[in-house]
Protein backbone atom coordinates (compact mmCIF):
# COMPACT_ATOMS: atom_id res chain seq x y z
CA UNK A 1 0.00 0.00 0.00
CA UNK A 2 1.05 3.64 -0.77
CA UNK A 3 1.13 6.07 1.73
CA UNK A 4 2.67 8.97 0.37
CA UNK A 5 -0.45 10.93 1.32
CA UNK A 6 -0.18 10.68 5.23
CA UNK A 7 0.48 13.65 6.43
CA UNK A 8 3.73 14.05 8.45
CA UNK A 9 1.09 14.91 11.77
CA UNK A 10 0.14 11.46 11.46
CA UNK A 11 3.70 9.67 10.76
CA UNK A 12 4.57 11.57 14.33
CA UNK A 13 1.68 10.06 16.12
CA UNK A 14 2.25 6.43 14.59
CA UNK A 15 5.16 5.26 16.84
CA UNK A 16 2.99 5.97 19.84
CA UNK A 17 -0.02 4.11 18.30
CA UNK A 18 2.77 1.20 17.48
CA UNK A 19 4.08 0.88 21.10
CA UNK A 20 0.36 1.33 22.89
CA UNK A 21 -0.46 -1.40 20.63
CA UNK A 22 1.84 -3.52 21.34
CA UNK A 23 1.86 -3.31 24.59
CA UNK A 24 -1.52 -4.26 24.43
CA UNK A 25 -0.48 -7.04 22.36
CA UNK A 26 1.76 -8.39 25.49
CA UNK A 27 -1.44 -8.17 27.74
CA UNK A 28 -2.98 -10.41 25.34
CA UNK A 29 -5.71 -7.62 24.47
CA UNK A 30 -6.87 -8.60 21.01
CA UNK A 31 -9.35 -5.74 19.89
CA UNK A 32 -10.04 -2.42 20.98
CA UNK A 33 -12.51 0.53 20.47
CA UNK A 34 -11.31 3.64 19.24
CA UNK A 35 -12.89 4.93 23.05
CA UNK A 36 -10.35 2.73 24.76
CA UNK A 37 -7.38 3.34 22.93
CA UNK A 38 -8.15 6.93 23.75
CA UNK A 39 -8.39 6.58 27.55
CA UNK A 40 -4.74 4.83 26.88
CA UNK A 41 -3.09 7.30 24.02
CA UNK A 42 -4.56 10.48 25.28
CA UNK A 43 -5.54 11.34 21.82
CA UNK A 44 -9.52 11.93 21.38
CA UNK A 45 -11.03 8.96 19.89
CA UNK A 46 -12.64 11.07 16.98
CA UNK A 47 -8.66 11.64 16.45
CA UNK A 48 -7.74 8.21 16.50
CA UNK A 49 -10.06 6.96 13.83
CA UNK A 50 -9.41 9.75 11.87
CA UNK A 51 -5.67 8.69 11.67
CA UNK A 52 -6.51 5.14 11.48
CA UNK A 53 -8.40 5.67 8.69
CA UNK A 54 -5.81 6.07 6.66
CA UNK A 55 -4.63 2.39 6.70
CA UNK A 56 -8.08 0.75 5.47
CA UNK A 57 -10.67 -1.12 7.45
CA UNK A 58 -8.81 -1.88 10.48
CA UNK A 59 -11.84 -0.43 12.52
CA UNK A 60 -15.31 -2.20 12.46
CA UNK A 61 -18.31 -0.77 13.67
CA UNK A 62 -19.07 -2.82 17.32
CA UNK A 63 -16.21 -4.53 16.98
CA UNK A 64 -12.87 -2.09 17.33
CA UNK A 65 -9.92 -2.55 16.24
CA UNK A 66 -7.75 -5.54 15.36
CA UNK A 67 -4.60 -4.90 18.25
CA UNK A 68 -2.39 -7.63 15.79
CA UNK A 69 -3.31 -6.46 12.35
CA UNK A 70 -3.37 -2.86 13.33
CA UNK A 71 0.12 -3.21 15.28
CA UNK A 72 0.98 -5.04 11.93
CA UNK A 73 0.32 -2.89 9.65
CA UNK A 74 1.54 0.12 11.45
CA UNK A 75 4.92 -1.64 12.48
CA UNK A 76 5.06 -2.00 8.13
CA UNK A 77 4.26 1.74 7.01
CA UNK A 78 6.93 2.16 9.57
CA UNK A 79 9.18 0.23 8.06
CA UNK A 80 9.64 -1.47 11.34
CA UNK A 81 8.97 -5.09 9.53
CA UNK A 82 12.66 -5.27 8.81
CA UNK A 83 15.98 -4.92 10.90
CA UNK A 84 18.56 -1.99 10.37
CA UNK A 85 22.08 -2.21 11.05
CA UNK A 86 23.86 0.97 12.27
CA UNK A 87 27.16 2.58 13.44
CA UNK A 88 27.39 4.99 16.42
CA UNK A 89 30.00 7.31 16.24
CA UNK A 90 30.94 9.33 19.15
CA UNK A 91 31.10 7.19 22.03
CA UNK A 92 31.25 9.58 24.98
CA UNK A 93 28.32 10.16 27.59
CA UNK A 94 25.73 10.01 25.36
CA UNK A 95 27.18 7.49 22.90
CA UNK A 96 27.94 4.75 25.94
CA UNK A 97 24.55 5.42 27.21
CA UNK A 98 22.60 4.85 23.74
CA UNK A 99 25.15 1.94 22.83
CA UNK A 100 23.78 0.59 26.36
CA UNK A 101 20.50 0.70 26.31
CA UNK A 102 19.38 -2.42 25.29
CA UNK A 103 15.43 -1.07 23.98
CA UNK A 104 16.94 -0.47 19.98
CA UNK A 105 18.12 -4.10 19.35
CA UNK A 106 14.31 -5.66 20.87
CA UNK A 107 12.88 -3.11 18.37
CA UNK A 108 15.37 -3.88 15.18
CA UNK A 109 17.56 -1.45 15.48
CA UNK A 110 21.07 -3.40 16.04
CA UNK A 111 24.32 -1.23 16.60
CA UNK A 112 26.91 -2.71 14.65
CA UNK A 113 30.13 -0.87 15.17
CA UNK A 114 31.54 2.07 17.57
CA UNK A 115 33.54 4.57 16.54
CA UNK A 116 35.68 7.41 18.15
CA UNK A 117 38.43 9.88 16.92
CA UNK A 118 40.21 10.30 20.75
CA UNK A 119 43.13 7.66 20.29
CA UNK A 120 42.83 6.71 24.18
CA UNK A 121 39.09 5.33 23.24
CA UNK A 122 39.83 3.02 20.34
CA UNK A 123 40.16 -0.30 21.35
CA UNK A 124 38.16 -0.08 24.11
CA UNK A 125 34.86 -1.82 24.60
CA UNK A 126 31.49 -1.04 25.24
CA UNK A 127 28.98 -4.24 25.94
CA UNK A 128 30.55 -6.26 23.82
CA UNK A 129 31.51 -3.93 20.86
CA UNK A 130 34.96 -2.70 20.01
CA UNK A 131 35.67 1.58 19.55
CA UNK A 132 36.86 1.66 16.62
CA UNK A 133 39.04 4.67 14.73
CA UNK A 134 36.58 6.94 13.52
CA UNK A 135 39.05 7.37 10.40
CA UNK A 136 38.06 3.94 8.84
CA UNK A 137 34.50 4.46 9.11
CA UNK A 138 34.15 4.80 5.31
CA UNK A 139 36.14 1.17 4.99
CA UNK A 140 33.80 -0.24 7.27
CA UNK A 141 30.42 1.51 5.65
CA UNK A 142 31.22 0.45 2.43
CA UNK A 143 32.29 -3.14 3.22
CA UNK A 144 29.17 -3.71 5.91
CA UNK A 145 25.59 -3.10 5.38
CA UNK A 146 24.51 -0.63 7.22
CA UNK A 147 21.60 1.26 6.94
CA UNK A 148 21.95 4.46 9.86
CA UNK A 149 24.62 6.16 11.43
CA UNK A 150 24.19 7.54 14.88
CA UNK A 151 25.88 10.79 15.61
CA UNK A 152 26.80 11.61 18.88
CA UNK A 153 29.51 13.91 18.34
CA UNK A 154 29.44 17.40 19.29
CA UNK A 155 28.72 20.52 16.79
CA UNK A 156 32.27 20.95 15.85
CA UNK A 157 33.34 18.69 13.15
CA UNK A 158 30.12 16.98 12.96
CA UNK A 159 28.90 18.17 9.07
CA UNK A 160 32.53 17.18 7.74
CA UNK A 161 32.15 13.91 9.25
CA UNK A 162 28.58 13.98 7.37
CA UNK A 163 30.07 14.69 3.81
CA UNK A 164 32.19 11.33 4.93
CA UNK A 165 29.42 9.26 6.00
CA UNK A 166 27.20 10.11 3.19
CA UNK A 167 29.51 9.74 0.51
CA UNK A 168 30.12 6.31 2.13
CA UNK A 169 26.89 5.47 1.61
CA UNK A 170 25.08 6.11 5.03
CA UNK A 171 21.22 6.64 3.85
CA UNK A 172 19.74 7.71 6.97
CA UNK A 173 21.67 9.70 10.37
CA UNK A 174 19.66 9.87 13.82
CA UNK A 175 22.04 13.02 14.97
CA UNK A 176 22.04 14.15 18.33
CA UNK A 177 24.62 16.94 17.87
CA UNK A 178 22.82 20.50 18.24
CA UNK A 179 23.81 21.83 14.83
CA UNK A 180 21.67 21.86 10.94
CA UNK A 181 23.10 19.44 9.33
CA UNK A 182 23.29 19.54 5.25
CA UNK A 183 22.54 16.34 3.30
CA UNK A 184 22.11 15.36 -0.44
CA UNK A 185 18.25 14.95 -1.76
CA UNK A 186 17.38 11.11 -0.89
CA UNK A 187 19.13 11.18 3.26
CA UNK A 188 17.27 11.25 6.02
CA UNK A 189 18.45 13.31 8.81
CA UNK A 190 16.24 12.41 12.49
CA UNK A 191 17.51 15.06 14.88
CA UNK A 192 17.26 14.53 18.50
CA UNK A 193 17.35 17.01 20.97
CA UNK A 194 17.06 16.47 24.82
CA UNK A 195 17.20 20.71 25.74
CA UNK A 196 14.93 21.40 23.17
CA UNK A 197 12.34 19.08 24.63
CA UNK A 198 13.22 20.61 28.01
CA UNK A 199 12.81 24.11 27.02
CA UNK A 200 8.86 23.19 25.85
CA UNK A 201 8.72 21.35 29.21
CA UNK A 202 10.03 25.10 30.96
CA UNK A 203 7.30 26.84 28.45
CA UNK A 204 4.20 24.53 29.90
CA UNK A 205 5.35 25.19 33.32
CA UNK A 206 5.42 28.86 32.99
CA UNK A 207 2.22 28.51 31.28
CA UNK A 208 0.17 26.64 34.25
CA UNK A 209 1.40 28.75 36.45
CA UNK A 210 0.87 32.17 35.01
CA UNK A 211 -2.80 30.87 34.36
CA UNK A 212 -3.46 29.80 37.74
N1 LIG B 1 20.55 15.95 21.15
C1 LIG B 1 20.49 15.71 22.44
O1 LIG B 1 19.44 15.55 23.00
C2 LIG B 1 21.78 15.68 23.18
C3 LIG B 1 21.86 15.27 24.51
C4 LIG B 1 23.12 15.22 25.11
C5 LIG B 1 24.24 15.60 24.38
N2 LIG B 1 24.09 16.02 23.10
C6 LIG B 1 25.21 16.40 22.24
O2 LIG B 1 25.86 15.20 21.89
C7 LIG B 1 27.24 15.46 21.74
C8 LIG B 1 28.02 14.50 22.61
O3 LIG B 1 27.76 14.72 23.99
P1 LIG B 1 28.52 13.92 25.10
O4 LIG B 1 28.09 14.41 26.42
O5 LIG B 1 28.42 12.44 24.80
O6 LIG B 1 30.03 14.40 24.80
P2 LIG B 1 31.38 13.65 25.12
O7 LIG B 1 32.44 14.69 25.05
O8 LIG B 1 31.27 12.82 26.35
O9 LIG B 1 31.56 12.64 23.88
C9 LIG B 1 31.82 13.03 22.57
C10 LIG B 1 32.66 11.93 21.93
O10 LIG B 1 32.77 12.21 20.53
C11 LIG B 1 34.11 11.98 20.12
N3 LIG B 1 34.34 12.79 18.91
C12 LIG B 1 34.46 14.13 18.83
N4 LIG B 1 34.61 14.51 17.54
C13 LIG B 1 34.61 13.37 16.80
C14 LIG B 1 34.70 13.08 15.41
N5 LIG B 1 34.81 14.06 14.50
N6 LIG B 1 34.64 11.82 15.00
C15 LIG B 1 34.49 10.82 15.89
N7 LIG B 1 34.39 11.00 17.23
C16 LIG B 1 34.43 12.27 17.68
C17 LIG B 1 34.95 12.39 21.33
O11 LIG B 1 36.22 11.80 21.28
C18 LIG B 1 34.09 11.86 22.47
O12 LIG B 1 34.40 10.54 22.82
C19 LIG B 1 27.42 16.93 22.11
O13 LIG B 1 27.40 17.68 20.92
C20 LIG B 1 26.21 17.27 22.90
O14 LIG B 1 25.86 18.63 22.76
C21 LIG B 1 22.90 16.06 22.50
Amino acid sequence: MGNKNISMAVIRRLPKYYRYLGELLEDDVQRISSKELSEIIGFTASQIRQDLNNFGGFGQQGYGYNVEALHAEIGKILGLDKPYNAILIGVGNLGQAITNYSGFRNSGFEIKALFDANPRMIGLKIRDLEILDSDTIEEYIKKHDIDIAIVCIPKNGAQELIDRIVGAGIKGIWNFAPIDLEVPKGIIVENVNLTESLFTLSYLMKETAENK
